[in-house]
């Protein structure tokens, strides 16, 4: 075991050496070890998880059934109700420190009976029943949360949230990881009276005046669907309502593409950040909502900067469109320089001089002080000398605010503020640390500390009855929330280390040794390249781990994992002395909380996506990762109790990350940023103010590629094509597909639209075999499927034959080694993508309901299917050169055929990919075999 230093989480002090072991003799020191205080002869079962071919963990029936109930009788001896006993799948909470965490709003009950305890993870049930929690059950599992909700940091600001809100349309929230942002925020806002929906009369697109109704929900994004869907099951709980399939009403839902579940009455809906832009495509104004908060907004992914794009527009309007009704705008980070964020939503009057388009990288939050360098820190020094200053100040005022919180829900007006009361109290650590770095002089961040000294504070305000600086003048209030429940210890190696998956491997083990349990592992890898070859390693050596030591419970989380398998992870491992090890990428990173997680270790490096515009093609990358990225993944333990963190580098090597990421815009192709601004009415996407604006290069390159697409016309104006294809819940490129498809020559729609709907699952349709022979046999039973144009035909042929199946998919599924979850899933995109085509009347007739006889596409047809995609992908070509090897036709840059593709090893005339990857070298996936002419053909047309 490598040495370590360690540090507080958050901590500025120079860390210290700490801990020295050495894992050489690991087996040795793993049979003395007995650490843990557990008694391991209570638990004799086999400590091995079967998995399905699909990653899904399989739990064998005794386990299943018998752990489970052996674990309620010890939990609540005689507990019958839903409340205490329901602890099924979709439950996204698990065990917790709390006790509640096993409780749930109640979804999945595999065939049990409702006054029993359903089994925890019956993800292997075929047939899944509805379990309906009652109301009671609902509500005791609201009141056990309730206890702990009240211990969350942001509990000391339920007031000022909700007062500041009242007073200002935006909002900027910057909490610590795990001080309860996600979760309380809705919960603080939705009873609020500007949450209310309303009825107001607007003047329709024909001048005619329109009753409408106006807000009644609040919209909350998530950068990733697994925490969307995980916070939303977690704030129903917290609630006391259900969030099912049933039409049962509710309070809280979610939205995620291909799937949303939004129960009548909903008034907080969890939505991913794409779902939310396909609805500002549909309703401009956001007239269902009252309020939309982003959450985790250091993301920056390109549809969060558009969200905040079109949000400034709407903030700063008149709101006709919304009946003059003001939608309230929340920011909320825990990580994230949220004073480049208040520059760019401040009134523009207010600070004539900035000018939106470079905030990445500019102004620091306070907490975050780790990642500064000492000039930053020494601004930051004299700007909040500056602000406690000012706060002093104010403080009667603050206190006397925060004396009403009570009575904030039946609030009706401004005068039930005590003025005065409070008046001498002093101001608490958490007030006068309340500041933060803010864009000095207005506009831009003091370069110096001199320019920071002579910074004068924007002037409050005076408005009666209202303390002085709660209106902002810009617009914009802010919040700090300090502190988190629970501290996490970051540890350090000594020495840097090549091989970090080794090293991790023995961090586990070791720690694995000497943590107590309860207490779960995360680990964060870059891929799932690396996440298989851990699994491999830590399933060899969890056969080997003595019985005084607790048995490993190694569980995968990847976006390509199938929604059922990821959901596992959220699950309390059942079996007894055992630890759960969840290996996995960036997925977790924000938002999430894994139930159960104690011990957070950080490989200190993701995959990230790169756009080079030479190739004009984008790659995974994998890169050290940023300062928050590492902070954020070191948030992920502490939240249920202490936690430590152990990152696999070096303190040198943390304090050189670079603070943020660049934002996504600044790095990836923007077509689809374009596409959406287009369709959203702006004409000069090259000035419409972001927060950060895309090279002007990598804009012109997006409105060419539009353009060649058919999607804009010579003027750069949003055809037909280019409508329809923006309101597609699919990549642009798809969506052309698609249109292209409709063509009475072509007309291919429906095998279009097989093809995209299994390009469009989150999961591999094709498993990997794990051996040799595994891999021949495959082979084998695949040749029902393979087509010799290549892995596109090969996809139509596997839908249509999965669909043609008749008796048991399943087996057909698991002859053929394909994911039957990402098959469903398909089946699933092709049933909503035909409704689409029919709405838009691209589809005549809805086809016959499956399962229909099976036949095999002609060449001809899959020729004309070929151009079809070309229409789209003409771009991404290449052509075989003298040599063998293939270049391409945009940029003649050298491209193989990647070694999962059907093409792989064969020599065409020409190909055409819709993906590429770049690892040792340009690999094209999902290939097919063309002919030169056709790309000529496809590209003029
Ligand atoms: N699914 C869950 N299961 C168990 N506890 C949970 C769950 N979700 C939230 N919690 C509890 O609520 C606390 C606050 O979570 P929340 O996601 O609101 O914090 P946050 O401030 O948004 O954190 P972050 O910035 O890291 O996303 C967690 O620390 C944890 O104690």
């Amino acid at each position: 075991m490598p040495e370590k230093i360690h540090t507080k989480f958050g901590d500025d002090s120079k860390p210290s050496a700490q801990v020295s072991s050495d894992t050489r003799q690991l087996d040795e020191s793993a049979k003395k070890s007995s650490k843990t205080g557990h008694d391991p002869s209570k638990s004799p079962k086999a400590n091995g998880i079967k998995r399905f071919p699909d990653g899904t963990p399989k739990l064998s029936s005794s386990e299943d059934s018998s752990s489970v109930l052996e674990g309620a009788k010890k939990e609540k001896p005689n507990s019958t109700s839903g409340a205490s006993t329901n602890g099924n799948s979709n439950n996204l909470q698990g065990h917790n420190t709390t006790g509640a965490g096993k409780l749930n709003s109640g979804y999945l009950n595999m065939g049990q009976s409702s006054n029993k305890r359903p089994k925890l993870n019956g993800i292997m049930n075929s047939k899944p029943q509805y379990y309906q929690p009652s109301r009671q059950d609902l509500q005791k599992v609201a009141k056990k949360l309730d206890e702990n909700r009240k211990k969350l940091p942001i509990w000391l600001k339920k007031a000022d949230i909700r007062w500041l809100l009242r007073l200002n349309d935006v909002l900027l929230i910057n909490g610590e990881t795990g001080s309860g942002k996600s979760t309380q925020v809705p919960q603080f806002l939705y009873t609020e009276p500007w949450c209310e929906r309303k009825k107001v009369t607007i003047k329709n697109k024909d001048g005619i005046d329109e009753e409408i109704a106006v807000g009644g929900m609040i919209a909350i994004t998530q950068p990733r669907r697994v925490a969307a869907t995980t916070l939303a099951h977690r704030v129903a709980a917290e609630m006391g309502c259900a969030i099912t399939k049933n039409g049962e009403p509710g309070k809280v839902g979610y939205s995620v593409r291909f799937d949303t579940v939004v129960p009548v009455g909903t008034k907080i809906k969890f939505v991913t950040e794409g779902t939310l832009l396909q609805e500002m495509l549909i309703d401009p104004n956001l007239r269902k909502y009252s309020a939309v908060i982003i959450d985790e907004i250091h993301e920056r992914s390109v549809d969060v900067d558009l969200i905040t794009g079109f949000l400034r527009q709407l903030v700063h309007s008149n709101k006709e469109g919304r009946g003059g009704i003001p939608l309230k705008v929340i920011i909320m980070s825990a990580t994230y320089d949220l004073g480049g964020t208040e520059a760019f939503f401040a009134k523009p009057e207010t600070q004539p001089t900035y000018k939106p388009g470079q905030n990445y990288g500019r102004v620091i939050a306070p907490h975050m002080r780790e990642r500064m360098t000492p000039e930053q820190i020494a601004k930051y020094e004299v700007k909040k000398d500056l602000e406690a200053k000012q706060k002093a100040e104010k403080e009667s005022a603050d206190a006397s605010r925060r004396s009403s919180l009570e009575s904030f829900s039946s609030w009706s007006g401004f005068s039930d503020t005590n003025e005065g009361e409070n008046k001498d109290k002093p101001l608490s650590e958490e007030q006068t640390n309340s500041v933060k770095i803010k864009a000095m002089n207005g506009d831009k961040p003091a370069e110096t500390v001199e320019e920071a000294k002579k910074a004068e504070p924007t002037k409050p305000k005076s408005v009666p009855g209202i303390p002085d600086g709660d209106i902002a003048e810009n617009g914009v209030q802010d919040v700090y929330v300090r502190g988190r429940q629970y501290p996490v210890e970051v540890f350090y190696e000594l020495t840097p280390t090549q091989d970090y998956v080794d090293n991790i491997l023995r961090t586990i083990l070791h720690q694995n040794m000497t943590e107590p349990l309860p207490g779960d592992f995360l680990v964060f890898l870059t891929g799932q390249d690396d996440i298989e070859a851990l699994t491999a390693q830590l399933e060899h050596y969890k056969e080997k781990i003595v019985k005084q030591v607790p048995r490993l419970q190694i569980m995968p989380l990847y976006g390509s994992l199938p929604a059922q398998a990821q959901q596992a992870v959220f699950e309390p491992v059942t079996a007894k002395f055992t630890r759960k090890i969840v290996l996995s990428t960036n997925i977790a990173e924000t938002s999430v909380t894994v139930p159960g997680v104690r011990v957070v270790i950080d490989c200190g490096k993701s995959k990230v996506k790169q756009f080079r515009p030479r190739l004009g093609m984008e790659s995974l990358l994998s890169k050290p990762i940023s300062k928050v990225s590492a902070i954020q993944r070191a948030g992920r333990a502490g939240r249920e109790a202490a936690g430590k963190c152990f990152r696999a580098y070096t303190v040198e090597d943390f304090l050189n990350l670079v603070p943020d990421e660049l934002p996504e815009i600044l790095r990836s192709d923007v077509i689809e940023a374009v596409l959406k601004m287009k369709a959203r009415g702006v004409d000069d996407v090259l000035s419409f103010p972001l927060m950060d604006s895309p090279d002007i290069l990598a804009m012109e390159k997006a409105l060419l590629q539009l353009h060649m697409m058919n999607a804009l016309d010579g003027e750069g104006k949003l055809t037909e094509t280019g409508k329809k294809m923006a309101h597609y819940p699919l990549p642009a490129a798809y969506g052309r597909v698609l249109i292209a498809a409709v063509d009475s020559q072509a007309d291919c729609l429906l095998e279009a639209i097989d093809i995209i709907s299994c390009l469009t699952t989150d999961s591999e349709i094709y498993l990997q075999p794990k051996s040799e022979d595994q891999s021949e046999a495959i082979e084998e039973n695949r040749s029902d499927i393979y087509r010799r144009e290549g892995d596109v035909m090969t996809l139509l042929t596997t839908m249509q034959r999965y669909a043609a199946e008749a008796t048991d998919r399943n087996s057909w599924c698991e002859k053929r080694l394909i994911s039957p979850r990402a098959m469903k899933m398909a089946l699933n995109i092709r049933r909503q993508l035909r409704q689409v085509c029919s709405k838009q009347k691209l589809l005549k007739d809805m086809p016959a309901p499956d399962p229909q006889p099976f036949e095999p596409i002609s060449p001809e047809k899959a020729e004309v299917l070929l151009k079809t995609f070309l229409k789209a992908f003409g771009t991404k070509t290449a052509v075989l050169s003298p040599d063998g090897s293939y270049s391409m036709s945009y940029g003649r840059h050298p491209i193989a055929i990647h070694p999962s593709s059907v093409l792989h090893g064969r020599k065409v005339e020409a190909i055409m990919f819709l993906d590429h990857v770049f690892t040792s070298k340009n690999y094209a996936k999902k290939v097919s075999a063309i002919q030169a002419d056709w790309i000529l053909e496809a590209l003029e047309a």
